[in-house]
């Protein structure tokens, strides 16, 4: 996926140019307004580029320099709007097939039968949009978009307008859809929960401009991005490996490093790459071992890094194998004297673990 792209609109300035592996989920993260439904439109050819390049599996979709402009329907793009967009006096099944009849038969990847299967929308075949959840609708939006046999998917928010447990029933589709087919995805949210669980490549918007692209996981290890992810987001995340499905106290073992790493129970064998997100606000800092403690999973590491905003709390990275923000009140940084390359413990406190990725993108 080659994009690159500049757009005046109004007094909005949209240059924003990245690459990202050809399959596997690229997450399009930014504030409201950072240009992210501007660049998927573009790329949908439902908007045009003033000047710029934008390629997909090295076919070439648009280039201002050599005068190419796909219309829509050439680009091979199946969208996945935030509402579904289902045709209303159409069946689920029609709606399915509806961008599957446009897409000639030798172009075909997938079938009715696998899509229904992949998505559990089997039993909603013969009911109208307005008969189903939220959920099965977006369910249903993403099987016709996939019918179609797209090179590329664009997801502009697909789950904003459910709620959080509609989300996590379709999430796992998304995620599945990815690893099944292959096709690459754009995916834009500014739900960091959304895109840990989904996403491999991630590029921060700012402004109409990319601030930052790159593998997710070394991205949320960059200190200059951490503060800009904001106060509820920031935290650290950990690829690992289950170990231990179930110890004798029923929590699981995730390895890292030279590390295990205890969370609640998942469902997931030994071996599963699981991608955890520790929130910085849950990572607490001790001088020294911690005797009696509720805390479950206590790592030996050192300071690698503090970052003072001059706020009530202060981050502190530390280094624990893997790298891990804390944060803490300036009163407790203060009182702890914490310095650079200093012996400390960490004591997590929760973390949340995201099934389903974990892949190297
Ligand atoms: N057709 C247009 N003409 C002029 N300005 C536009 C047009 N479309 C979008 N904009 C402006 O471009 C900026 C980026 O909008 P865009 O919808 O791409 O942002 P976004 O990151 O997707 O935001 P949100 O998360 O709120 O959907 C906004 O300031 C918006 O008002």
């Amino acid at each position: 996926m080659e994009i690159n792209v500049k757009r005046q609109q109004g007094n909005f300035f949209v240059n924003a140019a990245f690459r990202s592996a050809d399959s596997g989920v690229t997450a399009l993260y930014g504030p409201s307004g950072a240009g992210k439904t501007s660049i998927v439109n573009m790329v949908a050819g439902l908007m045009r580029p003033d000047a710029g390049r934008i390629a997909v599996n090295g076919h070439c979709l648009f280039d201002s320099g050599q005068g190419i402009d796909l219309p829509p329907e050439r680009r091979r793009i199946g969208y996945v709007f935030q509402d579904g967009r289902l045709l209303p006096h159409l069946s689920v099944r029609s709606n399915l097939t509806y961008g599957m009849r446009r897409t000639p038969p030798d172009r075909r990847f997938v079938d009715l039968d696998a899509v229904v299967d992949l998505l559990g929308i089997g039993h909603l075949l013969d009911r109208r949009p307005a008969k189903l959840s939220g959920g099965e609708k977006q369910r249903v939006a993403i099987g016709r978009a996939l019918l179609t046999s797209p090179a590329m998917l664009l997801m502009d928010e697909p789950l904003a307008s459910l709620d959080a447990s509609r989300k996590s029933e379709v999430m796992p589709f998304i995620s599945r859809l990815s690893r099944e087919f292959a096709i690459p995805i754009l995916y834009v949210s500014h739900a960091l929960d959304e895109i840990l669980n989904l996403a491999n490549h991630m590029v921060v918007l700012e402004k109409g401009g990319v601030l930052a692209h790159g593998r997710l996981e070394e991205l949320l290890a960059r200190p200059d991005l951490h503060s800009r992810l904001g106060p509820d987001d920031s935290g650290s995340v950990i690829s690992t490996t289950v170990e231990v499905p179930q110890d004798a106290s029923g929590l699981t073992h995730l390895g890292f490093g030279d590390c295990i790493l205890k969370v609640a129970p998942i469902e997931a064998s030994a071996g599963t790459p699981v991608r955890v997100r520790v929130p910085a606000r849950n990572v607490a800092i001790a001088l020294a071992p911690p005797g009696q403690t509720s805390f479950q999973n206590v790592f030996a590491g050192k300071v690698d890094e503090i970052l003072d905003n001059q706020t009530f709390f202060v981050d502190v990275r530390l280094n624990i194998g893997a790298p891990l923000w804390a944060r803490i009140t300036r009163q407790s940084f203060q009182e702890l004297d914490l310095k650079t390359g200093q012996p400390v413990f960490a004591l997590i406190k929760s973390v949340a673990v995201s099934l389903g990725s974990g892949r190297e993108g």
